[in-house]
């Protein structure tokens, strides 16, 4: 039989690392595939730049279109990254009869309904297992492992250079911003890094998840978004005092009025697996209505772990290229004409308990002030901490966990209390979540 050949998009941190990987692993791949399997050709920005991988036996190119356009390549893998130029140099690949494999979350999250419309009518397949969570074969669990259930709710670590920045903030109180060069120098971060630390990788790998969990369509713009710029060494500490751990989280609930889509920092309770999830390592729970609660974890980012979910997906096409195409996994995991119009449900009605640090002076009625104004808002108090001022400091910091309340009760509340003229700054609030 004649190999199947495999044209790639881009040598940076996840082209090395896949062209590494399907080098090194080209017997082992043989025998699964029952067919030879090479690297024909790889397009590269820069041909002269040093690179991770040996590129012996691939023809390199800086014109992308000589892969999209080759009829000798079956499979284009597409590993540039960013919504912009690729998408057009993925759907030119699809209408040439191309099978895709892509790392490519953000062009997944904001255009796979056109995508993968467009290869369902070509009958091809557009593979995505390395843009969410890297490694862990997230995508594949979801979409076939649980597809006998009703999956009720997911959350996850799913940002590496985030849980990386939170692991060594709390461990060995670096700063934010040395961790973030050294996520960046280790290929973990994003081209643009604020995609990582605002919070908008974790929501394209959201919205993906929430569409092959429920059967929605893709809608990025629907997820409640919150990066980890706002915390504090000073929150890490406290959370850690009260038995918790601040994680950057992906929440994807069903509720009775519609689904959550939220990314934010969380504090979660110090006793579950989730909250020991440390450094690159990212780790996503998914509730299912038979399996019940089921936890998926590995490496997040990196090249290697990112190769093996693209070589992964490399394989699952090979298998599946004389298949049937009206028979195969659908790309969303429902049948595409069966995806429901769910609605998105607003934060106003978020329902969640809250971890809130607040400055206030040190005098008699503050505090009264403060638990009047969240008792008014039907806000309960689950525990108060009032800390020693810093020296020559008139304010002291007043922490609080609340009993799950409703977001609009929150929002309003913390308006009130940051009226007051004995509170000083932005109330840093943050959400707290049992995971049970
Ligand atoms: N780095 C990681 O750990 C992970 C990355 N991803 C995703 O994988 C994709 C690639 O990311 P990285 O490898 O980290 O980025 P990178 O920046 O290391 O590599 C991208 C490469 O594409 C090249 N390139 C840019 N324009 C090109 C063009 N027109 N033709 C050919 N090559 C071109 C760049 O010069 C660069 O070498 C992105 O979509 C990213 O979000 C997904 C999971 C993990
Ligand atoms: N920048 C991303 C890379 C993997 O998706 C991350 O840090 O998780
Ligand atoms: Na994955």
């Amino acid at each position: 039989m004649k190999p199947i050949k495999v044209g790639i998009l881009g040598l940076g941190t996840v082209g090395g690392g896949t062209v590494n990987v399907l080098k090194r692993n080209a017997a082992e791949i043989e025998r699964r595939i029952g067919r030879e399997l090479i690297i024909t050709r790889a397009s590269a920005k820069d041909l002269t730049k040093s690179r991770i991988c040996n590129t012996d036996g691939i023809e390199l190119t800086s014109n992308p279109n000589d892969i999209i356009n080759d009829p000798d390549i079956d499979i284009v893998l597409e590993l540039i990254g960013g919504a912009g130029p690729v998408k057009d140099m993925v759907l030119a690949a699809i209408n040439n009869g191309k099978h895709v494999v892509t790392a490519n979350k953000s062009l997944i999250a904001l255009h796979g309904n056109e995508i993968f419309t467009a290869a369902s009518a070509k009958g091809v397949i557009v593979a995505f297992e390395a843009a969410v969570a890297g490694g862990i074969p997230i995508i594949k669990a979801i979409r076939e492992g649980l597809s006998g259930n009703r999956i009720q709710w997911l959350a996850g670590i799913i940002n590496g250079t985030g849980n990386f920045i939170l692991t060594e903030m709390r461990d060995k109180g670096r700063d934010f911003a040395d961790v973030l060069a050294e996520a960046q120098a280790l290929g973990y971060a994003e081209a643009d890094p604020t995609f990582d630390v605002e919070g908008i990788d974790a929501a394209h790998k959201l919205t993906i998840l929430a569409a092959i969990a429920f059967g929605i369509p893709l809608q990025f713009d629907k997820v409640y978004t919150e990066g980890i710029t706002g915390i504090t060494r000073t929150d890490v500490e406290y959370a850690e005092q009260l038995g918790y751990r601040i994680k950057h989280l992906g929440i994807a609930r069903q509720m009775p009025n519609g689904i959550e889509l939220r990314v934010h920092p969380t504090l979660i309770p110090e006793r579950r697996l989730i909250a020991n999830v440390n450094g690159v390592m990212n780790a996503v729970v998914v509730k299912g209505d038979a399996v019940g609660p089921s936890l998926y974890y590995g490496a997040g980012a990196g090249a290697e772990p990112t190769a093996s979910a693209v070589v992964a997906d490399v394989v699952d096409v090979a298998r599946a290229l004389t298949s049937d195409p009206e028979n195969r996994v659908p790309h969303l995991a429902f049948q595409a004409n069966q995806l429901a119009n769910i609605p998105v449900v607003s934060s106003n009605s978020f329902r969640t308990a809250y971890y809130l640090r607040l400055m206030a002076e040190d005098k008699p009625g503050v505090l009264a002030d403060v638990t009047r104004i969240l008792a008014d808002h039907d806000i309960s108090i689950e525990a108060i901490i009032q800390k020693e001022p810093s020296s020559g400091d008139t304010a002291v910091p007043i922490i609080l966990l609340t009993q799950i309340t409703l977001e609009q009760e929150m929002n309003a509340a913390i308006a009130e209390i940051e009226a007051l003229t004995t509170v000083t700054g932005k109330i840093n609030r943050i959400r707290m979540e049992t995971l049970g």
